[in-house]
């Protein structure tokens, strides 16, 4: 049996796409949606896709998009940012035990799919068995297909699971709804709808002398991030496997993403250029930093670990 330590196949297909070049795949069931934050909500779905595959011998496979359509239906506003970027997105499909990964480039011209060509020429042609997706997913041309339309285009081809809303105190678990936490600051209520911290990766630009038991470093984050509201916040950064309690203030510059100046506590290991995974826990004060010079912002501020 493919257990969830098997390696995912991941495949990119941009439209018009070569999908009979990968034809010869197994029948599958496939999840449908963008999944970001891969939230307590997207794992419903993908948990039953899951069981639904594993009970049938089918393979496990996810279809996700990128960038996210706002991005191409309107390009003049300010680009996306994810709470998962790629890369992490990826690493929560593999955790999940998803055996083969799409990810459709969505491009102006694959907006102009009708919800039954992307049917015929995308779900069908990838030996899809059986979909799975939630209440509210819409594909094709100006999102005019539904899971309605989804169910009776299966009949006799493909069976589909309609997810019903996942819901939190009454409200439907969503990726906007983590986004307006991390708006407003409030990191320590991400959990909840997320399933665990909210957490950037990025990578160590520059870091100093111990200072008493502290290091502080400077993290250049991903652009793609979606990061919480300026201010600083009591975190964990993970750097080479091991957990460090820190804390993480946004040195902001005008028009960029913030540089995070992270204090770690009782780190003495070199951790230049090294990868590091912030979880944000807890809004602490709503301080805002102008210099991204770090030994400048140690004389100036007062430190508070
Ligand atoms: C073939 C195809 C064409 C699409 N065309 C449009 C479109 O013209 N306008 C739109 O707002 N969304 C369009 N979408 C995006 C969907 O409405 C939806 O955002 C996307 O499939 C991700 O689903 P999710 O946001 O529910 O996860 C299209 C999706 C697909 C699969
Ligand atoms: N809370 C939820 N309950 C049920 N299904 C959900 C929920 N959130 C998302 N989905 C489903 O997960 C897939 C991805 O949805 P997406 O639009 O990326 O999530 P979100 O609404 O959080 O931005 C879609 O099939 C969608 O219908």
């Amino acid at each position: 049996m493919k257990g969830d330590v098997q390696q995912m196949e991941t495949i990119h297909i941009e439209h018009p796409n070569e999908i009979p070049a990968i034809a010869g795949s197994a029948p599958c069931v496939l999840a449908l949606g963008f999944f970001d934050g891969v939230h307590i909500g997207h794992r419903g779905i993908l948990e039953a896709a899951k069981a639904a595959a594993r009970s049938k011998g089918y393979q496990f496979n996810v279809m996700t998009f990128y960038p996210h359509p706002k991005d191409i239906l309107f390009p003049s506003q300010e680009p996306m940012t994810y709470l998962t970027p790629l890369p992490l997105k990826e690493e929560r499909f593999q955790e999940l035990g998803v055996d083969r990964l799409f990810i459709v480039k969505f491009t102006p011209d694959f907006a102009q799919l009708s919800p039954e060509a992307f049917i015929e020429r995308y779900i069908l042609a990838l030996h899809s068995k059986h979909v799975v997706a939630g209440f509210d997913y819409h594909y094709g041309h100006k999102g005019k297909g539904n899971m309605e339309t989804l169910t009776r285009a299966g009949t006799g081809k493909f069976e589909v699971t309609t997810i019903q809303k996942i819901e939190q105190k009454e409200e439907k678990i969503s990726s906007t709804a983590i986004r307006e936490l991390l708006a407003a600051g409030k990191v320590d209520k991400v959990p909840s709808l997320l399933g665990c911290s909210y957490e950037t990766r990025g990578r160590v630009q520059k870091n100093s002398l111990f200072y008493k038991n502290h290091q502080f470093i400077k993290v250049d984050i991903d652009k793609e991030y979606r990061l919480p509201k300026l201010g600083i916040y009591r975190v964990e950064a993970e750097i080479e496997g091991r957990v460090y309690k820190g804390i993480c203030h946004q040195m902001s510059v005008a028009g960029c993403q913030p540089s995070l100046l992270v204090q770690l506590k009782e780190c003495f290991a070199d951790t230049y250029a090294k990868q590091v995974n912030i979880k944000w826990l807890k809004y602490t004060a709503g301080k805002q930093n102008e210099t991204t010079e770090v030994s400048e912002y140690i004389h100036k501020e007062e430190l508070v670990i």
